[in-house]
This record gives structure tokens, C-alpha cells and sequence, in this order.
């Protein structure tokens, strides 16, 4: 027997195997086809062999602007299909109530799309914003406690104690006169000087110090989101063997590594310091205590890993995004001196003689509140994000089949002027209403549905502290320009956002 198929190995080969191979290979092609032909029904402008629709809608303002008189034109549209390269297909949601759709859409149905989030696995590790089904479920529940109010509130003293040092700072540059000052990268200092020592207790004077390590974690962060967009908007970059090899790879490897070592630091220092009976001054459990003492569903304790990517995720997504939202506030609020003296009779009336932000001030606050959420809805800090659909989605007449990344741009969304009476007019009485927008999903800065965002609470705090006193103690005054959008991971400005500050 063994000789015989031996001896005719090749024949079966031939008449046995090779058939299947063509089947298979056949029905792959006809899967692509049949998949193209549904896409191709799908509402949206017509695409390049090569590039389909990668070189129409950019990240920087001449791109987001263009998306925005599409949607004027297809006002009724839910969907638009676009692709990346030859192949890659990407349905984008232009209706509110469908992105509130999928997001409510379990978990398991609707995972974050690999393409679009595997980069920020290789600075951020596996942490609670990219990681999916069970593992989210156990890891979410694990950390909901380091975000109740409880916890915020004991960080009250760290938002205004790093509110003094800006306010300090900015006190000195201007004298007896004005200064000029770059609303984002303070905001940016501030920030990450806060998330710091809420998340491991460490002091890391770095509003002063602008020579300290700790900068050039920053400029690495600043890198790692202008690489990212680089290497999703250039096709060559999309094979891996040739970002790899170019420049712009070198340097992506180079920042990767300067990130995690950051986390690294923290984490391998409280460890040590734990194993010696060292003692941290602490001025609460820090996010790393519960991290290194938390046990999971399971009774299991985190390993080193999955603590450094907690802590890369919590370092990025606490301080960059926050950072954002603060600057675009104190800009916007620099550029309507009527509104901004709305907000300072308000902050003047809850403090009366007093400097610092107390927990049961933040009520009160109400229409300084208004002022950031509208700055928001313009410019929103994480200016979109994508999910793919684990079953097909029949949305009207159209279906999307299963396996499509889905991609919903919060930034559009909070400009659709279907939804919203003059778009781009900043106006926080919109915020009187329940339903700003007319929908519960037209206004989504945080996401919204299960894998809404975490530290919500922690930002809007953090935010609400520093803008109320930065306004309570200096007149701001926009330095006029045409204002350069750039979606990039976090929504930043092509130039610097300057602004005049005078104090009261
Ligand atoms: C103004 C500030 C912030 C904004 C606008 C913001 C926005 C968002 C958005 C839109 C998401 C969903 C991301 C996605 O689906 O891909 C998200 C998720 C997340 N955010 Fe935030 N964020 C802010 C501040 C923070 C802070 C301060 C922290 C932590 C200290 C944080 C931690 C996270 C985490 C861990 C997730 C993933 C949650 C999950 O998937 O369960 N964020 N954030």
C-alpha cells in the first residue's frame, strides 16, 4: 500500500489536492467580489484604483473642512464608504442615532478594529483601551473603583495644588504687564504633571523643570500620535516591512521604546520600593496601588506586563486628551471676551474671597461648565474612533457586512449641521438643553456604551479647576489666526494656540 502511494504520489497530488486549492482559491475570490460588489452599493465618492479614497479626506483642516461640505451636500446620508489603499474597506457614520447603535452593541459584537488600534499597542501595550471581550470585562470592572467620586475627590488637592504652579508660573512671565503663552503646551505640562502623581505619586516638577526627563516623554507621546497618522495616511507605510525599514519606522521604534520605559520606570520603582518596606508618600491609594494590589475575576493579581500597560494607557489617555480639552477652552474663552466674563462673574460669585476649587463648589460652576463642553463639541479631544461589526448591519436599505471597521468621527458628528443650528458658532447655552444636538449620541466627546471613557470624571474635574481659576486670575485675550485643525490620536492645532493673558 505504502509503495503504491508512493508511486503515484504525484498523480494524487494532481487529481486530488490541486482541485481543492482552485476551489478554495475560488471561493476566497468570489468571497472578495461578492464583499467589493456590497461595498460598492454603499453611498460614497468614487474611488482611485490605488489609493481609493485615502487622498480626498486628510487629517489636517483642508481635509477635515472637506468632509464637512460633504456632509452638507449629503445632509440625509447615515453612511459613507471609503477605502484605504487597494483593499481596505472603512464604513464612517454620519448619523448620530447609528453611532449610538453601534455602540451599545455588545462588546463581543463590536471589538476595536485591529487596523486602526495595533499601533497604539506597540507603545501602549495591551491596556484596558484596546484590549477585547472577556479579558475587558474583567479589566474594566478591575479598575472601575480608581475612578469613583470618592477617589476624584480626594484628588482635589493635587488639580489645585498643580493649578498654583501654573498660575505661579504664568503670574512671572507676565510681571507687571502681559505675556504670550502657548495654551497647549502649558495645558500639556499641567496635565501630565497632575496625571503623574494621581496615578503613581510622583512629583515631577515638570511645569518648572522643562529640562526634566519627564519632556521628553512628552515630545515622545507628540511623535508617537504625528507617526501614527503618517503611517496610516502614506500607502507605502501600510506594508509593515517597509515602514520598518524607512525612517519614519526608526523612529516609531525609537519612541516606543521611550514610552514604555516611562511606565517602566514607575512601575519597577514602587515595586522595589514595596519589596524593601520603603515608604511612599502617598497622599491616597494611587491608580498603581490598585493595580499592583487588585486581584481579577480569577483571584489573580496583574502581571508586570499588563500593570505597565495599565500605567502606559492611564499616562497617555489621562494627559494628552485633557490637555486638549483645556486648551481649546482657555482658546476659545480668549476669543469671546463677552462669554468669558460671563464665566468670571460666575467663578467670582462661587468663590467669593476664596482661590481654591473645593468638591462641593463644582455644581455651581454650571455655565463655566457650559463653556468647556461647547469647546468640546468643536473640538473634540479624540476626534474619532472605530469598531468592527461582528454581525452584518442592515442600516436602511444597505448592508454592512460583518467583519467591516466602522468608523465613527466624533469630530463631524459634533459639526453636523443637520443636527446642530450653526455648526461652527461656539455657543455653550446650547448646553441648557437636555438633548444637546437632538440626539443622546450628537454630542460623544468621551464615547458612549460599554467602552465609554473611564477617567470621564477624573478630565471634567480636572478641566472645570484649572479653566475656573486661570479665568478667576488672568484676562485672556486670543492671539487672532486662522484656526489649523489636526485629527490626529488627539485632536491638536497645526500652529500654536497663543494667547494673551493679563492678570486681574
Ligand atoms: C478630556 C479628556 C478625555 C477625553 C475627551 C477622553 C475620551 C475618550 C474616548 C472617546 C474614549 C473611547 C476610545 C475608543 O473607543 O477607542 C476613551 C476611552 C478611555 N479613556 Fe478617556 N478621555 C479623556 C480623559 C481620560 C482620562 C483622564 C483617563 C484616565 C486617567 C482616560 C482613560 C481612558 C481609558 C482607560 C479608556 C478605555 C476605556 C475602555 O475601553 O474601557 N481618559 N476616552
Amino acid at each position: 500500500m505504502r509503495e503504491i502511494l508512493q508511486e503515484n504520489f504525484h498523480s494524487i497530488l494532481y487529481y486530488i489536492l490541486l482541485p481543492i486549492c482552485l476551489t478554495l482559491i475560488a471561493l476566497r475570490i468570489n468571497s472578495v467580489l461578492k464583499r467589493r460588489s456590497l461595498f460598492n452599493k454603499l453611498p460614497g465618492p468614487k474611488l482611485h484604483p490605488l489609493w481609493g479614497t485615502m487622498k480626498l479626506f486628510g487629517p489636517k483642516e483642508v481635509g477635515l473642512s472637506k468632509f464637512e461640505n460633504y456632509l452638507k451636500e449629503h445632509i440625509d446620508d447615515k453612511i459613507i464608504r471609503l477605502r484605504i489603499g487597494p483593499f481596505r474597506y472603512l464604513i464612517r457614520v454620519l448619523d448620530p442615532e447609528l453611532a449610538g447603535r453601534v455602540l451599545s452593541m455588545g462588546p463581543e459584537l463590536t471589538p476595536k478594529s485591529p487596523n486602526s488600534y495595533r499601533m497604539l499597542t506597540e507603545f501602549l501595550g495591551f491596556g484596558l483601551l484596546v484590549i477585547n471581550y472577556k479579558k475587558w470585562f474583567s479589566r474594566r470592572r478591575l479598575l472601575t473603583p480608581a475612578f469613583h467620586l470618592g477617589i476624584i475627590e480626594s484628588y482635589m488637592s493635587t488639580y489645585n495644588d498643580t493649578t498654583d504652579v501654573l498660575l505661579n508660573k504664568w503670574r512671572s512671565q507676565v510681571g507687571s504687564d502681559t505675556a504670550i503663552v502657548d495654551v497647549f503646551q502649558d495645558s500639556t505640562l499641567y496635565t501630565l504633571d497632575v496625571i503623574l502623581q494621581c496615578a503613581c505619586s510622583y512629583k515631577s516638577n515638570c511645569q518648572l523643570d522643562v529640562t526634566s526627563e519627564v519632556n521628553e516623554y512628552i515630545s515622545a507621546i507628540f511623535d508617537s500620535s504625528k507617526l501614527t497618522i503618517e503611517r496610516i495616511s502614506y500607502l507605502p507605510n501600510l506594508l509593515p516591512l517597509y515602514f520598518r525599514l524607512s525612517p519614519s519606522g526608526f523612529k516609531w521604534r525609537k519612541v516606543c521604546n521611550r514610552i514604555k520605559q516611562e511606565s517602566l520606570k514607575v512601575v519597577q520603582a514602587r515595586r522595589k520600593a514595596i519589596v524593601s518596606g520603603e515608604k511612599v508618600v502617598k497622599i491616597r491609594p494611587d491608580f498603581i496601588d490598585i493595580l499592583l494590589t487588585s486581584p481579577d475575576s480569577s483571584g489573580n493579581t496583574l502581571s508586570d506586563s499588563d500593570i505597565m500597560s495599565e500605567m502606559s494607557t492611564f499616562l497617555f489617555e489621562g494627559h494628552d486628551t485633557t490637555a486638549s480639552g483645556v486648551a481649546w477652552a482657555l482658546y476659545m474663552l480668549g476669543k469671546h471676551p463677552d462669554i468669558q466674563s460671563q464665566c468670571r462673574e460666575e467663578i467670582q460669585s462661587v468663590l467669593g474671597g476664596r482661590e481654591r476649587i473645593e468638591w462641593d463648589d463644582l455644581d455651581s460652576l454650571k455655565f463655566t461648565s457650559m463653556c468647556i463642553k461647547e469647546s468640546m463639541r468643536l473640538f473634540p479631544p479624540v476626534p474619532s474612533i472605530t469598531r468592527v461589526v461582528n454581525e452584518d448591519l442592515v442600516v436602511d436599505d444597505y448592508i454592512i457586512p460583518k467583519g467591516t471597521p466602522v468608523n465613527i468621527p466624533i469630530i463631524l458628528l459634533h459639526r453636523h449641521p443637520k443636527y446642530w443650528e450653526n455648526p461652527d458658532k461656539y455657543d455653550p447655552t446650547r448646553f441648557y438643553s437636555q438633548k444637546p444636538g437632538g440626539s443622546n449620541f450628537s454630542y460623544i466627546p468621551f464615547s458612549a456604551g460599554h467602552r465609554n471613557c473611564i477617567g470621564q470624571k477624573f478630565a471634567l474635574t480636572e478641566e472645570l479647576i484649572v479653566v475656573a481659576r486661570i479665568i478667576h486670575s488672568f484676562e485672556l485675550e486670543s492671539v487672532p489666526q486662522d484656526i489649523k485643525r489636526l485629527s490626529q490620536l488627539i485632536l491638536k492645532s497645526e500652529n500654536k494656540l497663543k494667547v494673551k493673558i493679563r492678570t486681574i
